[in-house]
Formats: C-alpha cells, sequence, structure tokens
C-alpha cells in the first residue's frame, strides 16, 4: 500500500497559498484571490476574524456554511466548491472555487436588463442549481443576484450558504431554539418569501420565490418588489402588489406569475414527484435542451 499522497491529506495553512488582491468584503468575511503555491492554481479565499465570529455570535453560521459546502459536493458546476478549511491563532479560512466574472446583479445592472435568450439560459442554470440543491434537501434562503457569481466560463456559481437550512435536521424543540429560530431573520427584504415574514418554515419552495424575483430583475433590471424601507417591502410582498412593465413577454409573464404565489406549495415545482419537471416543460424553456444547455450566449441588452 503506498503512503498517501502528502498533497491530498495534509491539511493545509495560510502558508501553501499566496494572497493576492481583496475581491470582495462580507460583514465577517474578506475575500482574497489567492494562488496555490504547489499548483499555481487560483481560489478565492474567505477569511473570517475569530473574535469577530464569537462577539457578534456567528458561529452557527460560520459552521453551517461549512456544513453545507461539505453535502454540496463538487458534483454539481453550478455552486461553489470547497476545497480546504483551516484555521491558525486569529483567523478561519475557507478556500473555494474563484468565480472569476463577478456578480450577476453587476452584470444586470450593467446590461441594463438581459435579452430574452439570455434570460431563459441562465434562469435554466439556475433550475439546474435548485434541482440539486432540492436533491440535497438544503434551501438556500436568501438567493439573489449578489450570491450568484459567474466563473471564467460565464457559467453561474451560487455561494453564500450560511443562511441556508438543511432540511431534516433535526430542530431541538426546546422553548430557547424555538424563540431563536422564532424571531431569527432570514434573507434580504426583496427576495424574501412570503412565509418567512408569516414565520413559518421554508422549504425549496422558497428558492423558488427567490428565483422567480431573479429573472423578473434578469428582464426588467429592476426587483418586483421594492420600497423605501424593509418593512413597505414586506407589505407589499404579503399582498402580492408587483406588475410587469408594458409589453412585458407574455410567456416569462406566465412563468413569473406561478413562482409569485403566496402558498409555497401552489408554487410551479414545489410539489413535482420529480423536482423540476413542471418548470422544465414551461412554455418559457421551450428552447432549452435540459441535457446540454450549451455555452452561455453573450451578454446583450434586450
Ligand atoms: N468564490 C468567490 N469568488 C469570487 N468572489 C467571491 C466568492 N465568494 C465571495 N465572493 C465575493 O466576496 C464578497 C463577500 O462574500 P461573502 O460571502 O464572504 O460575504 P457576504 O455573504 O457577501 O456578506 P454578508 O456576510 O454580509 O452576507 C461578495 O461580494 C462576493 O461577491
Ligand atoms: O478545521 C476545521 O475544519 C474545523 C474548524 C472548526 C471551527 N473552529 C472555530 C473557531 C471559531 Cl472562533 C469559530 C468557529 Cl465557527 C470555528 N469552527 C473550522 C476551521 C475553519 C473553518 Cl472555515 C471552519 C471550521
Amino acid at each position: 500500500m503506498p503512503p498517501p499522497n502528502d498533497e491530498l491529506v495534509r491539511k493545509r495553512t495560510s502558508a501553501d497559498f499566496v494572497f493576492g488582491k481583496v475581491i470582495g468584503e462580507g460583514s465577517f468575511s474578506t475575500v482574497y484571490l489567492a494562488k496555490d503555491v504547489h499548483t499555481s492554481r487560483e481560489f478565492a479565499i474567505k477569511v473570517l476574524e475569530k473574535r469577530h465570529i464569537i462577539r457578534e455570535k456567528k458561529t452557527e453560521y460560520v459552521t453551517r456554511e461549512k456544513k453545507v459546502l461539505q453535502i454540496l459536493g463538487s458534483s454539481c458546476k453550478y455552486f461553489v466548491h470547497l476545497y480546504y478549511t483551516f484555521q491558525d491563532t486569529d483567523r478561519l479560512y475557507f478556500v473555494l472555487t474563484y468565480a472569476k466574472n463577478g456578480e450577476l446583479l453587476q452584470q444586470i445592472n450593467k446590461d441594463g436588463a438581459f435579452s430574452l435568450e439570455c434570460t431563459k439560459y441562465y434562469a435554466a442554470e439556475l433550475v439546474l442549481a435548485l434541482e440539486y440543491l432540492k436533491l440535497k434537501g438544503i434551501v438556500h434562503r436568501d438567493l439573489k443576484p449578489e450570491n450568484v457569481l459567474f466563473d471564467e466560463n460565464w457559467h453561474i456559481l451560487i455561494i453564500d450558504f450560511g443562511s441556508a437550512k438543511i432540511l431534516g435536521e433535526d430542530k431541538s424543540s426546546d422553548e430557547e431554539s424555538q424563540k431563536r429560530r422564532k424571531y431569527s431573520f432570514v434573507g434580504t427584504a426583496q427576495y424574501v418569501s412570503p412565509e418567512i415574514l408569516n414565520d413559518d418554515e421554508s422549504t425549496c419552495a422558497s428558492d423558488l420565490w427567490a428565483l422567480g424575483c431573479i429573472i423578473y430583475q434578469m428582464l426588467t433590471g429592476q426587483m418586483p418588489f421594492r420600497g423605501p424601507s424593509e418593512y413597505l417591502i414586506f407589505q407589499k410582498i404579503l399582498k402580492l402588489d408587483y406588475e410587469f412593465p408594458q409589453g412585458f413577454d407574455k410567456v416569462a409573464k406566465d412563468l413569473i406569475e406561478k413562482f409569485l404565489v403566496i402558498a409555497p406549495s401552489s408554487r410551479l415545482g414545489a410539489t413535482d414527484q420529480v423536482p423540476y419537471k413542471s418548470i422544465r416543460e414551461h412554455e418559457f424553456f421551450r428552447e432549452i435542451n435540459w441535457d446540454d444547455l450549451g455555452p452561455p450566449p453573450n451578454f446583450s441588452a434586450k
């Protein structure tokens, strides 16, 4: 039995990487572009200060992100992959796939809005990604254009699993955790689903609501539910108060209306025996070959 390949099993340390520029900042993290000194491969390394995590009581968030990324593994190309984690005295390190081409949000804002063809392509990649999440029993809970990045070949890479939910994880029923769950707001106002606002359980259908919001935003450049304050946005969400611009594509309108439904189980795909067959069969995806989406179309304004 040959000795294990050292490079495969040795716990990495920051000395294994050359840290380059800062490519992003989170509320608890700094993300660096880094190069593996042995292979020159590029990674995004998300660095968190232990003191900051402890002070802000975010250890559960960090532990959750690590656990979900490990569950996702590397068999679906639409998710950022966690290669290694390690720590030193003061910091934690996540070594992740480097998303070279930035955020979907930047692309939407740069173009103003996507063409119908471009929207169909990226909506299809998102559907395939959500099928995989459902298969793995994960709810992202904070899906939004800032958390959908592009890799070097302009395929999507979904990030940010700190607020994700692992279905079937036993929820301790003690009073304390019930209270914590009740008041632990999850998500981002403009994309949060009604069930989370009504403090009902979030399910994979919560991500379908967010998908509806993202498709609307790719086609209009605007979020469907917007307002001057979170409270007013929540009111609009709960009243389904949104509208389509004049001349909006009828088929796209039909699809979005089937996602932006208050009752989670009534959303298109929510009750599919084979997820997400009923979404794949919607007229909006008529030209999509689900077994091979082909190369991404180049971005062009609508
Ligand atoms: N794998 C990656 N490749 C390239 N950029 C990334 C990657 N992961 C995160 N980023 C960028 O780094 C920034 C911080 O991301 P991170 O997920 O650490 O924090 P966040 O979730 O955005 O912030 P918050 O903690 O407030 O929710 C983001 O702007 C994101 O675009
Ligand atoms: O080495 C491992 O994989 C396990 C450790 C566990 C771990 N050590 C921690 C220290 C602190 Cl202060 C906070 C959290 Cl959430 C911590 N989690 C760890 C290290 C790095 C990362 Cl990114 C996550 C977890």
